[in-house]
C-alpha cells in the first residue's frame, strides 16, 4: 500500500521529493483539494519505506502535523543551525512570493527547496521545480547572483563608500537625452557599446570600446551606454572605466543586470553616471529603494519595462523619471518594435505625459522609419546597439540610422 505524506507547499510548486539517500518521488497536486485538506501529496511506494527502515535511518526529529493538513518539524528538537536554515529558506521564499504576486516569473536562484523536511524516522528534501533555469534571462540573473557574491566579498560596500568620496560628480544623463531632443527635435541617441549578446553572438570582432565611444560621441549621441555583463555580452566594467578616463564626455549608462544595491555603488565608482533597473527581474520594493539609492548616489536611473504590467508597476513608483520600453522580449529575444507603441497608447501614454516621465523606445531599431514609427509613438530618446556597432564607421552609421547628420 502507498503511503500519503502531507507536505507544506504553495500551490503554484510543482515539486519533487528526494530523500537524504536520494531516490525521487513525484508530488502530484490533490485533483479536488478540499478544506483543511493538503494541497498536494507525496506518493512513496511502500517497498521504498521498508528499504529505508531496514537501512536503519539515525533518528530524526518528530514531525508536529498542521490543522491545514501540512507538517512542519518541532523546532525544539531541530539543531540550531538547521533552524536557521529553515527561517532564511522561508524567507526566501516569502519574498519569491511577493515577487510572483507581482507578475515576475524570472526567480532569483534556483530553487533548493526546504534544507530538510523530517518525517519520523525519514529526511526529506525538497527540489522544487529542479534546478534548470526557464530561460536566458533567468540563468542570467542567476549567474549574476554568483558573480555579485564573489565581487561584494572583494570590495565589500565600506570599501565603495570610501573611494566614492574622492570620485568626480556624475553627469547629468537625464538632462543630456532633454537637450539633444530640443536641439535636434530628433528622439536623443543613448548609443550602445556591445560586442555580443545571447541572441545575436558576436556583432564585432574588432572591438575597441573607446574607439566605438568616440565614434558615437563625434555622431552626436547624447548618451552612451556600456555593457558590463562579461559572460554573455563580453562587456565589461573595465570597458566602463575606460570610455569615463578617456575623455568621452556624453553620460554614461551602466547596462548591467542589477539584482542588488551594492552594483549601483559599484557602477557610480567605476565611472557611470547612470544605471539599468530591468522592472521583470526586480519586485516593486527593490525598484523604490533603488531609485533612493541612484538618487543619493547622483546616478540617473533608467527602468526598464516590457509589458503593460510592469509598465503598471512602475508607473506606481514614485521618483521615477525615465522608463526604457524593451522591443526585446528577454526571456525570447523576440524582437517587435510596436511594442513601444503599444504601451504608449490610451491612457497609459497619458499618465506617462503627466508624469513629465522620458520614455526611451529601445532595441531593434535599424532604419530612419524605425526611430519615426517610435517618435510618432511617444519616446524622447532611443537606445541603439547592434545596427550602430556593426557599423566599420559608427558615426557614419548615426546619420545613415536618423537620416540626417545630428552631430553639432
Ligand atoms: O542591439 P539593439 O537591438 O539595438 O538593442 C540595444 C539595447 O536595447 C539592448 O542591448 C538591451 C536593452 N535592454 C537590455 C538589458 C540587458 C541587456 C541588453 C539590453
Amino acid at each position: 500500500m502507498d503511503s500519503v505524506i502531507p507536505l507544506r507547499t504553495t500551490t503554484a510548486t510543482a515539486a519533487t521529493v528526494a530523500t537524504t539517500v536520494r531516490p525521487r518521488f513525484s508530488i502530484q497536486p490533490l485533483s479536488n483539494p478540499r478544506p483543511n485538506k493538503p494541497a498536494f501529496s507525496l506518493s512513496v511506494p511502500s517497498s521504498i519505506f521498508m528499504s529505508h527502515r531496514a537501512r536503519n535511518l539515525p533518528q530524526c526529529s518528530p514531525v508536529r502535523a498542521q490543522q491545514d493538513g501540512s507538517a512542519v518539524a518541532s523546532e525544539s528538537t531541530i539543531p540550531e543551525g538547521d533552524a536557521l536554515k529553515i527561517k532564511e529558506w522561508e524567507a526566501e521564499r516569502f519574498k519569491d512570493e511577493i515577487a510572483t504576486s507581482e507578475g515576475i516569473r524570472i526567480r532569483r536562484r534556483p530553487p533548493s527547496g526546504p534544507p530538510l523536511h523530517y518525517v519520523g524516522p525519514f529526511e526529506f528534501r525538497l527540489q522544487n521545480e529542479g534546478n534548470t533555469p526557464r530561460n536566458i534571462l533567468e540563468e542570467i540573473v542567476w549567474n549574476k547572483d554568483k558573480e555579485v557574491a564573489q565581487m561584494k566579498e572583494k570590495r565589500p560596500l565600506i570599501v565603495l563608500n570610501k573611494l566614492l568620496s574622492s570620485a568626480p560628480p556624475t553627469r547629468d544623463f537625464l538632462g543630456a537625452l532633454k537637450e539633444s531632443y530640443s536641439r535636434t527635435e530628433l528622439p536623443a541617441l543613448i548609443a550602445e557599446v556591445k560586442k555580443a549578446s545571447p541572441s545575436r553572438g558576436v556583432l564585432r570582432e574588432d572591438f575597441n570600446p573607446v574607439e566605438i565611444a568616440k565614434a558615437y560621441e563625434r555622431g552626436g549621441a547624447a548618451c552612451l551606454s556600456v555593457l558590463t555583463d562579461k559572460k554573455y555580452f563580453q562587456g565589461s566594467f573595465e570597458n566602463l572605466e575606460a570610455i569615463r578616463n578617456a575623455g568621452v564626455e556624453c553620460p554614461l549608462l551602466c547596462k548591467e543586470f542589477v539584482i542588488e544595491a551594492w552594483q549601483l555603488y559599484y557602477a557610480r565608482v567605476k565611472g557611470a553616471d547612470a544605471v539599468l533597473l530591468i522592472a521583470a527581474i526586480l519586485p516593486d520594493l527593490d525598484i523604490k529603494y533603488m531609485i533612493k539609492i541612484c538618487k543619493l548616489l547622483g546616478l540617473t536611473a533608467l527602468v526598464e519595462v516590457h509589458d503593460e504590467r510592469e509598465m503598471d508597476r512602475v508607473l506606481g513608483i514614485d521618483g521615477v523619471e525615465l522608463i526604457g520600453i524593451n522591443n526585446r522580449d528577454l526571456g525570447t529575444f523576440k524582437v517587435d518594435i510596436s511594442n513601444t507603441k503599444k504601451l504608449l497608447e490610451g491612457e497609459r501614454g497619458e499618465r506617462i505625459r503627466e508624469k513629465g516621465i522620458i520614455v526611451v523606445g529601445e532595441s531593434g531599431l535599424f532604419t530612419p522609419a524605425d526611430i519615426a514609427y517610435v517618435q510618432e509613438a511617444g519616446v524622447k530618446a532611443v537606445l541603439v546597439g547592434e545596427s550602430l556597432v556593426k557599423q566599420p564607421d559608427p558615426t557614419k552609421g548615426i546619420s545613415e540610422l536618423f537620416g540626417k547628420d545630428i552631430s553639432c
